[in-house]
């Protein structure tokens, strides 16, 4: 049972103050009763003296009094009751009755005073449902019916849930504190309307400048209610709605206690901040102390990842979010720590800016170089660990590695296609790097390879097993899907309303593995700066003064001869899979026919246009002819820039092209007729065929590029989390951000609260009927 109220001035019902007696217009006095009186006054007034039985005149005079004030109370009496009755009538609604009863409301005590017919000084309210209860405002509502009859402020006293009775007392109107503005005393009204007339504003701060209200803690009974994500939220929305600012809650659920702040907008962009890291660092010593920041919470916190406490991370983003920044700006920081740098770069150009970048040693962008390197990287994980267990070595001797495998599904399905073409008879069904992942993973703490695994979509595959484990480091980039927000975050609701005109606005999880919103920090592409501009000059500062870790090259294996080959003729023997896998690594510096970056270095704007023409697509480059302007130098391009001539490789492409089918059929299974169950199947999902003039706009983005489906119309009750919403009167597509429930004022209502891409929320109450115009999150595609 929970403990009486006490009485919170100040944070209770403001009212208007008390009204002193007030015979309501509507009541009659029966003038006939109270004549009687006055004229029995009179005639014992005027009664002869002489002649009478002197005991006469006293006994009548009593008798008179007697029945003028059995007339007067009696009056009374019959006042109070009309009154009480018309109370009673008011109050039974608010209490869930369906009819007025008198033992809804009873007047335990009168005020002692010269009001006719009287005010009521104690109040006892019985209730029967327990539906009342469910009202945040109901206590409140009943104290306003008492002033509204003109009996005056009232304070409750009591709430007695085990005998459903409220007790009230009159009592003084809320004096507001000298300290107490307009803007302070409507905080404080908005606050008993939203979490009950219980709730006690405990500290309030005021902007100096402009009076406005920026923050307040208040203490409250709302306890149970409160487990609901959707009832905070629409606590907060209520709090935004009506307060100027964007606001916020903080909520204690253990103390009852909640604090209501202005939201600080996030930054559209923060550089990565240059810290002084000592170059003679130990990375032996140093490894359990390295912390890498790579971003900001919403109050500008830093958001960290501890490799020794949380060996990998996993980042999830969709195109133009932001994922290959924020992968840059983890490498640009492990950089400057001096550890060494592998990357796997599953769209081949996302590093190449990167690829003399110093302690980059080896950016993979390469079917070949790829699986080359993952395999190696897997074989120092396997030495490392042999190492440890012939007592050779201790984890404490290895010097740290980070691996990024950046857009592992594209590095899969390239792999794949590829595979078909050099797999051998006898050689596994699949590409065996596929199946290094998980025990890269496992292994990343003991060995100190530490992994950043990258990809579009959280897909199941990659929380399967100890998977999800060995990647609690995580972040995902922009919106995502309930579905994928279940697979990263165990929750359809985190990360699903992160606002997509944010670009670098991610999801990550706190230091006591909570998931908050970030902003990840920037970094410029060296492949695209200008020089002399701001970024370049970030870069320059960012740079790392000391390369410790000379850049490596993977060799491409060449072709053997065929020793089996009966014929006459040399045989060339196809190369193998394991031929890729066991490719040399050799130091850059040894082998400058084979380096990209100094390709690049001797590439301008008129070799770069002329390697890449459609001529030389089509293998009829000619150095001296091709050039059509006559200011065009060829230029030396050296050895390295051997024109390009298109291998059309036919195999590859049919083999591209039936895994582009699969998945294709792959998606439209998945998009199929939903098998969830609950509001969502129930929804009946029209496909809005023929658009009004009041239809929805597009949200502008391409619906077939985009994470959702066609726009439908469905009933506000079917919506659900996560689904994008039209705002009729804004033009507006929001995200839904909470699961739809009632609404905690108008509880006929149903209450839809949102968030849009450009970070604005807002909540939406309207019946549960109403049409609505939606668009579905497409179904996540599993095992791409
Ligand atoms: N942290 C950030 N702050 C501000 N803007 C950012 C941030 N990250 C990315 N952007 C902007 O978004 C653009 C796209 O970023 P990025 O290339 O990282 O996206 P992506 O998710 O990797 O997409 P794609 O896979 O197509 O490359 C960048 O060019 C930049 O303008």
């Amino acid at each position: 049972m929970s403990a009486p109220l006490q009485q919170q001035p100040g944070a209770r019902f403001t009212r208007s103050p008390r009204v002193p007696s007030l015979p309501p217009r509507h009541h009659t006095y029966r003038r006939d009763s109270f004549c009687f009186g006055v004229s029995a006054v009179g005639a014992f007034a005027g009664a002869p003296i002489v002649g009478l039985d002197p005991w006469a005149g006293p006994a009548a005079a009593v008798a008179t009094f007697a029945s003028i004030a059995t007339a007067i109370f009696g009056r009374r009496k019959e006042l109070r009751d009309a009154l009480l009755d018309e109370v009673i009538e008011d109050v039974c609604p608010i209490l869930g009755l369906p009819e007025a009863t008198r033992a809804a409301l009873i007047v335990k005590r009168w005020l002692r005073g010269w009001e006719w017919p009287g005010l009521p000084e104690k109040l006892v309210v019985h209730y029967d449902s327990a539906q009342a209860v469910n009202d945040s405002t109901w206590i409140d509502d009943i104290a306003a019916v008492f002033e509204a009859h003109g009996w005056g402020f009232f304070e409750l006293d009591r709430h007695d849930h085990a005998r459903r009775r409220l007790t009230f007392y009159a009592a003084e109107p809320p004096e507001p504190s000298a300290s107490d503005s307009d803007h302070v005393i409507r905080a404080k009204r908005i606050v008993a309307q939203l979490l009950g007339p219980s709730a006690t504003v405990s500290a309030i701060d005021v902007s100096a400048d402009t009076g406005d209200v920026t923050s307040m803690e208040v203490r409250h009974e709302l306890g149970a209610k409160l487990e609901s994500d959707g009832y905070r939220t629409r606590i907060e929305r209520g709090v935004g709605a009506t307060l100027p600012g964007r606001w916020r809650a903080k909520w204690n659920l253990h103390t009852d206690w909640v604090r209501f702040e202005q939201r600080t907008a996030f930054p559209d962009s923060v550089w990565l901040p240059v810290v002084d890291v000592d170059v003679e660092e130990n990375l032996l010593a140093t490894y359990d102390k390295v912390e890498i920041p790579y971003g900001i919470d919403e109050d500008g916190n830093e958001v960290f990842w501890r490799p020794a406490i949380d060996p990998n991370l996993m980042l999830i983003g969709t195109p133009g979010t932001g994922k290959t920044v924020t992968a840059h700006n983890l490498l640009v920081s492990f950089a400057r720590h001096g550890w060494p740098i592998w990357v796997l770069d599953g769209k081949y150009v996302e590093f190449l800016g990167y690829q003399d970048w110093p302690n980059v040693q080896v950016v993979a962008t390469t079917i070949e170089q790829q699986v080359a390197m993952v395999h190696r990287a897997h074989e120092l994980m396997e030495f490392r660990y042999q190492s440890i267990v012939s007592g050779e070595a201790t984890e404490a001797d290895f010097e740290p590695v980070l691996v990024f495998l950046d857009e592992w599904a594209e590095f899969r399905g390239n792999v794949e296609a590829w595979y078909t073409q050099i797999k051998s008879k006898g050689d596994p069904r699949q590409p065996p790097v596929l199946g290094l992942l998980a025990s890269m993973a496992r292994k990343a703490r003991t060995s100190r390879v530490h992994l950043v695994f990258g990809t579009q979509r959280p897909d199941a595959l990659y929380f399967v097993g100890d998977m999800r484990d060995n990647f609690s480091m995580r972040i995902s980039m922009g919106r995502l899907s309930p579905q994928g927000a279940l697979m990263m975050w165990q929750s359809p609701a985190i990360g699903t309303s992160v606002p997509r005109g944010c670009r670098g606005r991610g999801t990550t999880v706190s230091d006591n593995h909570k998931p908050i919103e970030i902003q990840c920090y920037r970094v410029p592409d060296p492949r695209k700066v200008v020089a002399g501009s701001f970024e370049a000059e970030l870069l320059d500062s960012l740079r790392p003064k000391v390369t410790r870790h000379p850049r490596l090259l993977i060799v491409p294996p060449e072709a053997k001869t065929d020793i089996d080959a009966d014929d006459e003729k040399v045989k060339v023997a196809p190369l193998t899979y394991y031929d890729f896998v066991d490719a040399e690594w050799v130091l850059a510096g040894s082998r400058p026919d084979l380096d990209p970056v100094l390709r690049r270095r001797k590439m301008n704007r008129a070799t770069g246009a002329r390697i890449s023409s459609p001529t030389a697509l089509l293998g009829l480059l000619q150095p001296e002819a091709s050039s059509s302007n006559v200011n065009d130098e060829p230029g030396d391009v050296g050895p390295c820039v051997a024109p390009i001539v298109a291998r059309v490789d036919t195999a590859a492409r049919s083999a591209e092209a039936s895994r582009l089918l699969d998945k294709l059929a792959a998606t439209s299974q998945s998009a199929g007729p939903s098998k969830s169950s609950g509001r969502r199947s129930a929804a009946k999902l029209t496909l809005v065929a023929d658009p009004e003039d009041d239809a929805p706009e597009s949200d502008g983005s391409d619906p077939e590029d985009d994470e959702y489906g066609p726009i439908v119309e469905i009933a506000a009750c079917e919506v659900t989390l996560g689904d994008l919403l039209y705002l009729e009167e804004s033009g507006d597509w929001v995200v839904v951000d909470t699961d739809p429930e009632p609404d905690i004022v108008e509880d006929d209502l149903l209450s839809l609260t949102w968030r849009s891409d450009s970070d604005e929320v807002g909540e939406l109450a309207l019946p549960d009927s109403s049409a609505v115009s939606i668009r579905r999150p497409k179904p996540i595609y599993v095992g791409v």
